[in-house]
């Protein structure tokens, strides 16, 4: 036998594993990487969060991920991303580790999501040669488990789409294992790029997952527009000097997402720059102050949350909401949330132990554990060996 196979039957059967999440999200802010202590799996699943860093990327390799994810573009330069994307990330490991005083032998497992190039649902693709969904990831498995020489689970969310899902949100599957309270309606917010949540019903159903809409990205679109040097409006202090303005919010809020059945998911291809833009033209708004522009788009991004909220728990019922992800950081954001929720309480992950930061990190972490040590009905992701 392949002593390599030996291995990863080893780690398998191990009581205990150290699995490194990482994740690079739709606001090409960076890579968030989770050293997580994950033993025993399914219901008794518990995880240690031992380090945690978010490395910023460089200016110029943010803005080649975000021409990259552009209807049209060169293939070459997808074929060469998806190299260097794994090669990037395995350098911020290693640094990461040698940071930590850690040698790759110390972790078990190498568990990336890699960078969504492009998000197409059926209802966004709305092609009538194709009826099925399709996503991509790039930041190839191969390379990071050539180059760190770590076991690596890479590439999850195909999976998920061969079984006739949209390849996201993969978050209840981990959100189920670290977050179920019984007797309790908890909502998982996740605030980045774009916002999704997971609806642990109090009665014990199954779990509720969707995309709402645009989280963050459009924010900072505006920020990096009107704020030179900023990548984002910090803490949410220039939205809070604004004022929504109704026009522009009604044009926003008339986008065909909304009104697409739940559960959905999106991404930035979608919610872009030029969605903003258009809408502006048409509701003569071009002219709009930053801070009334910023102060909209956080109405638009909570007042979604609220409406899908409400469709899977209409008002009375109330809801811990335990909100992650950078825009957990936005108060104002987090102001307007809890005016559309008022019957809810709103925290963050902390409150569960989950540094709101680290959650998505430690998602991919609890995946890969899953499907390593896990049932055979959740295997998402391609197992690389590192030889
Ligand atoms: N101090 C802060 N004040 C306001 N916003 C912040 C702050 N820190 C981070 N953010 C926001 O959070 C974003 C990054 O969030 P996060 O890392 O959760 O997104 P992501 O994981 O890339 O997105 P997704 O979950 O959609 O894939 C930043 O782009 C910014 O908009
Ligand atoms: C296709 C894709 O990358 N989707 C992301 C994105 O970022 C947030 C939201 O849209 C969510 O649906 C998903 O990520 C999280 C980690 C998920 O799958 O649960």
């Amino acid at each position: 036998m392949n002593p390599q196979l030996a291995r990863l039957a080893a780690v398998a059967a191990q009581p205990s594993r150290r699995i490194i999440g990482l994740m690079s999200g739709t606001s090409l802010d960076g890579l968030d990487v989770a050293l997580c202590r994950c033993t025993g799996h399914g219901a008794s699943l518990h995880v240690v969060l031992e380090q945690f860093a978010t490395v910023p990327y460089a200016a110029d390799f943010q803005q080649r991920l975000r021409a990259i994810s552009q209807p049209k573009v060169q293939l070459e330069d997808v074929v060469i991303l998806n190299a260097e994307v794994a090669r990037r990330h395995a350098a911020i490991l290693l640094q990461c580790l040698a940071e930590w005083g850690l040698a790759p032998a110390d972790v078990d497992v190498l568990a990336s999501h890699g960078q969504t190039i492009w998000h197409a649902p059926r209802h966004q693709h709305g092609r009538a040669d194709f009826g099925h969904h399709a996503t991509l990831q790039i930041g190839d498995g191969d390379h990071l488990a050539r180059l760190t020489g770590i076991l690596t689970v890479s590439d999850f969310r195909q999976k998920h789409v061969a079984a006739g899902y949209e390849g996201a949100p993969l978050a209840p599957f981990a959100d189920e294992l670290l977050f179920r309270k019984p007797g309790v309606n908890r909502l998982l917010l996740n605030l980045g790029g774009i916002a999704n949540f997971t609806l642990l019903p109090a009665d014990g159903g199954p779990a509720q997952a969707t995309d709402t809409g645009p989280g963050n990205t459009l924010l900072d679109t505006v920020a990096r527009q009107h704020y030179p040097g900023l990548a984002y409006d910090p803490d949410g202090q220039y939205a809070a000097q604004g004022r929504p303005h109704a026009g522009l919010l009604a044009a926003l809020r008339s986008h065909p997402f909304f009104t697409e059945p739940f559960p959905k998911t999106t991404g930035p291809e979608l919610f872009s720059p030029a969605y903003l833009a258009e809408n502006q033209r048409q509701t003569n708004t071009k002219s709009l102050s930053a801070p009334d522009l910023l102060a909209t788009l956080v109405e638009l991004t909570a007042s979604m949350v609220a409406e899908a909220m409400h469709y899977y728990l209409p008002p009375p019922a109330t809801a811990e909401v335990l909100v992650s992800g950078g825009g957990a950081h936005n108060a104002t954001l987090l102001a307007a949330l809890a005016r559309h929720l008022p019957t809810s309480h709103l925290r963050t992950t902390a409150e569960a132990a989950v540094p709101p930061d680290a959650k998505e990190a430690i998602l991919f972490a609890v995946l890969a554990n899953e499907t390593l040590a896990g049932s055979p009905t959740l295997s998402l992701g391609k197992i690389s060996l590192p030889g």
